[in-house]
């Protein structure tokens, strides 16, 4: 008999509270130093096993192919390292604009991972599915160890970050699609940040070395950054194309974002420090 029962998991949001870029490797990727912290937004999914080898995703993402779904190249790696026969139906509440910088699809590949390894008693371990992860897309690896942290290499080397504030955001996305190559390949972009340590992350904050480049090549994120810093100091997240500021309070929060010109795709939410995954996985109230 197969358990009908549907398993529901969010795939939050990150931001990335500073992102320098401190080098170019070798195979071309950039070495970034970046801090990553959660929000309690994000999509939703839902798993169910099945008795056979399928795998089944409702509904698909408009413009994503079914094999290039994050969610179902996740999937497919871990029926790969199963000994048996194993598929799932997958249901996915798509909240956070693609290609924003809040790695929605990163969190989708990471809660995938995750999920699938419980319902499927594969007993990997975080680490073995953060690899799993890491070749899915830099973003993943965090996703799976659930912690806000300070990201070195591609963002694979992390070291968690408990003491971060956890603030109320108010993130705003301007309706662009942002291409993270051509900012990686623009010539302006400013790739030798010098490496700044933990502490100094912690304390000081930093910039976005993409925030410029992206703001000059896409004006709508730099009249954004604009509209906030009217309110409050606004900074992009990851390669854009969302900005966000942050405040004491919810309330304070939703008071800016009531300003905002009609139209405007915004929303508030709280900076977390434990993903919102991992409280539903391993920390069950
Ligand atoms: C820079 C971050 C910060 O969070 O941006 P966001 O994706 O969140 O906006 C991520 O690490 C992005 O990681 P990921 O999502 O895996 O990047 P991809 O879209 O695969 O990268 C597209 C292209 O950008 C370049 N790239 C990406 C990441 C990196 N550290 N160095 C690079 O040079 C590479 O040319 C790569 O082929
Ligand atoms: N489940 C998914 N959710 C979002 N994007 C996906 C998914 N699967 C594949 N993608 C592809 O990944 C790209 C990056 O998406 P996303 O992670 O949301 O953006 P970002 O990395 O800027 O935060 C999308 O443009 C889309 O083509």
């Amino acid at each position: 008999m197969t358990d009908t029962t549907w398993l529901v998991v969010p795939a939050p949001a990150k931001l990335n509270l500073m992102l320098h870029i401190t080098g170019r490797r070798a195979d071309g990727y950039h070495n970034l130093q970046t801090l990553f912290q959660f929000l309690d937004y994000g999509d939703e999914l839902r798993f169910r096993i099945r008795n056979d080898s399928e795998l089944t995703l409702s509904p698909s993402i408009e413009g994503v192919e079914f094999e290039d779904n994050l969610i179902i190249r996740a999937a497919r790696h871990l029926q790969k390292l199963a000994k048996r026969n194993v598929g799932a139906d997958i249901q996915l509440d798509k909240i956070l604009p693609m290609g924003g910088g809040l790695g929605g699809g990163s969190s989708d590949a990471a809660t995938t991972l995750l999920a699938l390894n419980q319902l499927w008693d594969l007993n990997l371990s975080l680490e073995e599915l953060a690899a799993i992860g890491l070749s899915l897309g830099a973003d993943v690896p965090v996703f799976i160890m659930g912690e806000a942290a300070f990201a070195e290499g591609v963002g694979e080397v992390l070291t968690p970050t408990p003491e971060l504030a956890e603030p109320w955001y108010l993130v705003a996305c301007p309706q662009v699609h942002v291409n993270t190559a051509k900012i990686f390949s623009h010539k302006g972009l400013t790739r030798n940040t010098p490496a700044i340590n933990i502490r100094t992350a912690l304390e000081q904050g930093g910039r976005n070395d993409c925030q410029a480049i992206v703001s000059m090549l896409y004006p709508e994120v730099g009249n954004t950054l604009n509209l906030l810093n009217k309110f409050s100091f606004a900074k992009m997240t990851g390669t854009g194309a969302c900005v966000y500021s942050s405040f004491g309070s919810e309330a304070e929060a939703i008071i800016v974002s009531e300003q905002l010109p009609a139209g405007y795709k915004a929303f508030v939410a709280k900076g977390v420090n434990i993903s919102p995954t991992h409280r539903v996985l391993f920390r069950p109230s």
